[in-house]
């Protein structure tokens, strides 16, 4: 079982969010949607540290709400920069030499599953570098921003949306981001400076539900499933839950 480090960025500004609380520190059916996600990977045995970076605008008011949280599951707080790509290289400036693969997951995608997980990490340790992806469904539209005008339709065949968890060798990203200034600009995900590096990067099919919360409407959708869920399956085999702040 390969060592794997996991960098969660939180840095965001959440401004299609909207709203006075940026979106990984909002209440998701009871759970902050940043530890939402930080939980599918702090109980892995095959999961040697968690890294959640953060903007040091909200560092003080995250340790005084969730300091408990991060003390019991051992998870270190890094600070974030302006871009993603710069919180996630902030973070992997600290992974320790023993690491073999590091994983990159959204502190906005909650809905991930053991499943999934387990398949991008076994991909990664095969190939060397895989991410969670899922089939565009719908027709592509090239639209003119300024008159919404429609200016062109883009063939969907081949075309994959890119999700999280994102996992690679370690000295495969820690060269890719070493080369990243190379890399034209936007750097929207990890695979993308590691497919400049030249690496080979495989997709394995994700899930519609493992989506990124970036607007309101997904926090409601995100609920739903979750509830569902909670009548379901997550009720015979609830993740471990730190419900009882008395006990930390
Ligand atoms: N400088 C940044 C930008 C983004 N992120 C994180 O990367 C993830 C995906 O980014 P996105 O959903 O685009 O979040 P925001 O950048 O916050 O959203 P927006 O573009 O609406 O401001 C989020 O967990 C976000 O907090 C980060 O750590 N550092
Ligand atoms: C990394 C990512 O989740 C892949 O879909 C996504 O690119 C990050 O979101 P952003 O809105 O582009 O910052």
């Amino acid at each position: 079982m390969p060592s794997v480090a996991v960098v969660i960025p939180a840095a965001g500004q959440s401004s299609r969010f909207g709203g006075l609380e940026k979106k990984p520190f909002v209440s998701l059916d009871g759970r902050p949607v940043w530890q939402r996600s930080a939980e599918l990977f702090w109980n892995r045995p095959d999961v040697s540290r968690v890294y959640l970076v953060l903007s040091p605008d909200d560092r003080a008011d995250f340790r005084a709400r969730f300091g408990h949280l991060i003390a019991f599951a051992n998870v270190e707080l890094v600070d974030g920069g302006a871009e993603r790509f710069e919180s996630v290289a902030n973070a992997l400036a600290r992974v320790p030499s023993g690491v073999e693969l590091i994983a990159v997951h959204d502190a906005v995608r909650p809905l991930g599953t053991p499943a999934l997980i387990d398949a991008v990490f076994g991909a990664a340790a095969e190939h060397g570098a895989a991410l969670l992806a899922v089939p565009v469904a719908d027709t592509l539209k090239r639209v003119d921003a300024a008159t919404n005008r429609v200016v062109g339709t883009t063939p969907r065949t081949g075309l994959w949306q890119a999700q999280t968890p994102q996992v690679f060798r370690r000295d495969w990203l820690l060269d890719a981001y070493a080369r990243r200034a190379d890399v034209p600009q936007p750097v929207t995900d990890d695979a993308q400076l590691v497919e400049a590096a030249g690496y080979p990067v495989v997709v394995v099919p994700g899930s519609a539900t493992n989506f990124k919360i970036t607007t309101r409407d997904d926090l409601s959708l995100a609920e739903l499933i979750l509830k569902a869920r909670t009548g379901s399956r997550e009720a015979d085999q609830p993740p471990v839950r730190f419900d009882d702040e008395a006990k930390w």
